[in-house]
């Protein structure tokens, strides 16, 4: 990651050695660095408390880092909030507008504080709110409501949109809908940072991506470098009157791990293309069918679930090891 860091001038988000230390010491963002090049979706991806708002709320020019330093748009987002604020839309978790207002007022209420704004009709159909502008904001489903927050991020043309879990409360077409939109927004040119919770969300979304974890970055990379950090897995059912003994020597396949349950059989490999070439060849020659046949890679989903377990182990070494230590 660093490397891209260096070899790239057209960041438009860029994060070297970022702390964010709360009033009576604590932590939350312990030294995290990377950067975001324009067009880019980032997603930034953690455990609940890992420092991902703390993090960016730096970058939105709402908190001073207290180590390293942030860029956006070449500012200071906070120094230089005048300079950087006019060109970036935030999406906030709750709009927060007086609920008798109707959606057209609070729209307009927004467009009075931003410059360059679109038109209100225009901004609603963007979010697919245009035959809810007479209604009061009160009325919105939760659905609705984080729609009309999308709505007032977008209404300043931003080139950089910071989304904070856009599709939280959504049901799945909604939330479809939404990832259509920032897929439309990021085609055009927008430059979009996204937390969220979900994993399935950020592998559709996302260009590239970081797991953060106890105010560190665990891993980065694009979904696929990621979930390529995890073994990928082959599950089928043993063909009648066979034993897993029957198989071809699971080692000289290339399986990494194995394990059974009834008769369905699951294999881990780092090399997936081969031990499934060399499976089905054996199961062609031995006239058996592998029903129930499934060949894939591991998801982002397992991928980070895996890492959470590493940390945790790895946290649990470090304990033993000061503890032996002591
Ligand atoms: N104002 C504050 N004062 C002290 N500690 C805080 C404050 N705000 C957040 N924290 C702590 O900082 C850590 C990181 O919080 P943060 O909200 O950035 O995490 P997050 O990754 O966004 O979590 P979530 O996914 O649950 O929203 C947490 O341990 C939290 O309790």
């Amino acid at each position: 990651m660093a490397a891209t860091f260096q070899e790239r001038d057209d960041h438009v988000i860029e994060v070297t050695e970022l702390r964010r230390a709360y009033k009576g010491g604590f932590e939350a963002v312990r030294g995290i660095s990377f950067a975001v090049g324009r067009g880019e979706l980032f997603a930034l991806l953690g455990t609940n408390g890992a420092g991902k708002t703390s993090t960016v709320e730096v970058l939105e020019g709402l908190a001073k880092p207290s180590g390293g330093q942030v860029r956006v748009l070449g500012h200071d987002p906070y120094s230089r909030r005048d300079r950087v604020r006019p060109r970036i839309g935030v999406m906030l978790q709750e709009g927060g507008f007086p609920s008798e207002l109707t959606v057209a007022e609070a729209v307009r209420m927004w467009a009075g504080c931003t410059s360059n704004a679109r038109p209100t009709g225009e901004a609603l159909e963007l979010v697919g709110l245009g035959k809810r502008s007479g209604v009061r904001v009160k009325q919105l489903s939760g659905g609705e409501k984080r729609r009309l927050d999308l709505a007032l991020a977008l209404l300043g043309r931003p080139e950089v949109l910071f989304l904070d879990e856009p599709t939280t409360g959504l049901d799945a077409e909604g939330r479809v809908e939404t990832w259509e939109l920032v897929r439309a927004l990021r085609a055009s040119g927008t430059t979009v940072l996204l937390t969220t919770h979900y994993l399935e969300e950020a592998e559709s979304l996302a260009d590239r991506l970081a797991i953060m974890h106890e105010g560190r970055l665990a891993v980065s990379g694009t979904p696929a470098e990621v979930t390529a950090t995890q073994p990928s897995q082959i599950t089928f059912e043993l063909p009648d009157g066979y034993h897993v003994g029957d198989l071809p020597p699971l080692g000289a396949l290339g399986v990494t791990a194995h394990e059974t349950a009834g008769r369905t059989v699951k294999l881990r490999t780092d090399e997936l293309q081969g031990v499934a070439t060399r499976l089905l060849l054996w199961a062609q020659e031995a006239r058996v069918e592998l029903r129930g046949l499934d060949v894939r890679s591991a998801s982002l989903e397992e991928a980070f679930l895996q890492i959470a377990r590493d940390i945790k182990a790895g946290d649990a070494q470090d304990v033993r090891q000061k503890e032996t230590v002591a």
